[in-house]
């Protein structure tokens, strides 16, 4: 649609993770969504990794912070700062086509018009050209390969890190639809709440979410494992490291999982009759960090009783999406332009 001289990029704005995918160079950029701040001058000094990695080392006027909250970035000039940022370490900013930069950006299904604006002017601040806006569940089925386009109902269940979007797509446009403001860090904060509780210990976000990667089972029945958990015991205020069974994370990330179950099962129940019968035989697909849940799969299955599918790459899916998803827009109804 456009010639050479166009940059065409996705942008996959998440609350844990950070994606930028451009036409014909595949993922460009893919770093968590961790700013640092010089609380001086208000000016982003640092992005993902390099942030992250200044996480309880910052001199004190760097303050660090997950800007992005359940897939949204409510503050305008901090939206526009990030993608500026985003912009320059992509080096975008340097190219003389960058004028000629055409952006599609992901936002929640149930994100609100004054806060998809936000996102539109702040990349055209940015000096992109062109920005479209699509919704995270149908860039993540694009991103999956399912055939959007087609009078073919598909079942997409994105569980990011602040959100869990379920969606029902037909025809290119969302059927049926809810989200949920719990995701993988809801996950990692239960884990942390559970052992405080049970062992007077506190353990850090990253310790809890290495702990569900690596010993977090959706599922109850699974072969227990066990490992450790490195904190401070809140009584005698002394590093202390406990040991932890994987029953034990399960049983800690139980409440929000079935939470996610509910949102799936109020979606199916609005699913139009003469689209059922694909769920049925499609089955539902997963992406989003969270599909990498040990036994999510099984849970589901046995939980809503259809076929579960992971996406190939779940936590891309969404951005790759975003990047096909360009091409696409005269197609897909549910895309909204703002060019
Ligand atoms: N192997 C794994 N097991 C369990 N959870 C995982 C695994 N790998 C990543 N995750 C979780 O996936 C989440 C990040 O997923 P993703 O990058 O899709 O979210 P996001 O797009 O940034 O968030 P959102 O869509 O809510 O804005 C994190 O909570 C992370 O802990």
């Amino acid at each position: 649609m456009f010639t050479n001289n166009n940059i065409e990029i996705g942008i996959d704005l998440g609350s844990t993770n950070i994606l930028v995918h451009q036409k014909g160079k595949g993922i460009i950029f893919n770093e968590p969504s961790v700013v640092a701040i010089n609380t001086n001058t208000k000016q982003i000094e640092a992005i993902g990794i390099e942030a992250k990695n200044m996480i309880g080392k910052t001199p004190e006027h760097l303050e660090v912070i997950y800007p992005i909250k359940n897939g949204v970035i409510s503050d305008y000039n901090r939206t526009a700062q990030i993608l500026t940022f985003l912009m320059k370490k992509t080096k975008f900013k340097k190219s003389f086509t960058f004028k000629k930069l055409h952006a599609t950006i992901t936002a929640p299904t149930n994100s609100t018009p004054v806060e998809r604006r936000a996102i539109v002017d702040a990349l055209k601040s940015c000096g992109a050209k062109t920005v479209q806006i699509i919704e995270n569940t149908i860039a993540a089925a694009i991103g999956a390969g399912l055939p959007v386009d087609e009078p073919i109902a598909n079942m997409i269940v994105d569980i990011g890190g602040g959100t869990t979007e379920v969606a029902i797509i037909s025809y290119g446009g969302v059927v049926a639809c809810h989200s949920l403001k719990i995701g993988g860090e809801q996950l990692d904060d239960d884990i942390v709440q559970y052992i405080r509780k049970k062992y007077n210990l506190l353990i850090g976000t990253q310790t809890a979410e290495l702990l569900k990667m690596e010993a977090g089972y959706a599922t109850e029945n699974h072969e227990e494992i066990t490992t450790s958990a490195r904190g401070r015991d809140l009584v005698t205020g002394l590093p202390k490291t406990i040991p932890i069974s994987s029953k034990e994370i399960h049983e800690a990330m139980k409440e929000s999982l079935e939470q996610m179950i509910t949102i799936i099962r109020t979606t199916l129940e609005e699913c139009p009759p003469e689209l059922s019968g694909d769920i049925v035989d499609y089955g539902i697909i997963l992406t989003g960090g969270g599909a990498l849940l040990n036994g999510i799969q099984q849970l589901l299955n046995e939980k809503i009783n259809l076929p579960v599918h992971i996406a190939p790459s779940p936590l891309e899916a969404v951005v790759i999406g975003a990047g096909k998803a360009i091409g696409m827009k005269n197609n897909n109804k549910k895309v909204k332009a703002a060019n």
